[in-house]
């Protein structure tokens, strides 16, 4: 479920009269997702998605993340853009929370995405990276290499009841990574989560990329380390490297990798692996009570972990230096 705040009817109508969008006809609750609360929203002038943000976004990284959005978006990313209301701002608030409306997108996630969804995928993600170039605000990545040993001390007590030898497991990857961590490869803003349900397609044509509340500055390479972790595994977590290949050959026609970065890819999917093993940990151990939240597995970014660390060099993914 996505709907955290309840919104007084008479509240959500004087929000709305603050954009040029026509009167209120229709609000609803949106079920996906789990940090914010979204609203699909219709008024005179179309469909919009109104988005609550919830206690896991710091207010202060907002002006980043609808800065991004308007960037990217008057650089023919499509990706939602926020409105501007009367008063000149994005950001307002509704039901004391920081809240904002942005444009509403057509076509829907991939539950099973097939290499012609991974090259669309590589091409528009090398374009992200192209078109935030000049973007000027900046934002340290929040989940970084040296974020993740603190994140791990909050569950590493318990982290063997999820799997036998799990905590052990994550202590040597976190030493390895620690050590082996690659520095100075070409950065700049990364979405940091771009999964299959980020990624909206019509058909095999992607028509936009949502969800830009990881975005941060970090290097290129490691986005695309994510994203071969979230496209290219099958559901029995077998690495599929046809798709492998179509995802990083797109990317590498919009924008090619230096040898240092390809030099690092089996290191960054190591890393990008751990890092969703660790928030997903820290969830799983930590579900509320009564929650209607179906936590995600983190023993799915343990295999796959493992599987890069079986890895020697980025041809394992499909890549000619
Ligand atoms: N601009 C948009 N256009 C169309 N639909 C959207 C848009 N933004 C969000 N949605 C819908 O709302 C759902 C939840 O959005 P989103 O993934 O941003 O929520 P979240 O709670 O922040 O996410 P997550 O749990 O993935 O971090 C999406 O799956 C999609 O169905
Ligand atoms: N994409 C994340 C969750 C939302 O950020 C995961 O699958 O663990």
């Amino acid at each position: 479920m996505a709907v955290y705040t309840e919104v007084a009817d008479e509240d959500l109508a004087a929000f709305v009269e603050r954009y040029d969008i026509g009167r209120l006809l229709s609000c609803k609750g949106i079920a996906e997702g789990v940090e914010n609360s979204n609203f699909l929203v219709h008024t005179e002038a179309g469909h919009f998605i109104l988005t609550l943000y919830e206690k896991r976004v710091d207010p202060a990284d907002l002006p980043f993340f609808l800065g991004l959005m308007q960037h990217l978006a008057a650089r023919d990313i499509s990706c939602p853009t926020p409105l501007v209301a009367g008063d000149g701002r994005m950001l307002g608030t509704l039901a004391d929370r920081p809240a904002a409306m942005v444009t509403f997108l057509d076509g829907m996630w991939v539950r099973r995405p097939r290499p012609e969804h991974c090259a669309a995928l590589g091409a528009g993600l090398a374009a992200l990276h192209l078109a935030g170039a000049d973007f000027p605000m900046s934002r340290r990545n929040a989940l970084s290499v040296t974020d993740w040993r603190p994140l791990f001390d909050k569950s590493a007590a318990e982290a063997d009841t999820v799997a036998a030898g799990l905590a052990r497991e994550i202590a040597e990857e976190l030493d390895a990574l620690e050590r082996a961590w690659p520095g100075g490869l070409p950065s700049g803003v990364i979405h940091a989560d771009l999964f299959p349900d980020n990624v909206f397609f019509i058909g095999t044509e992607l028509s936009g990329l949502i969800d830009f509340y990881f975005a941060c500055t970090d290097a290129f390479a490691y986005d695309v380390a994510i994203c071969l972790n979230a496209w290219c595994f099958e559901p029995d977590l077998s690495f599929n490297v046809t798709k492998a290949r179509a995802l990083l050959n797109a990317y590498r026609r919009v924008r090619p990798f230096t040898p240092a970065e390809f030099r690092a890819l089996p290191l960054l999917a190591r890393g990008a692996a751990l890092r969703f093993l660790l928030t997903r940990l820290h969830d799983w151990l930590r579900v509320p009570p009564g929650a209607l939240v179906t936590p995600k597995d983190p023993l799915e970014y343990l295999k796959k972990l493992r599987f890069h660390r079986s890895v020697s060099s980025a041809s394992a993914y499909g890549l000619d230096a």
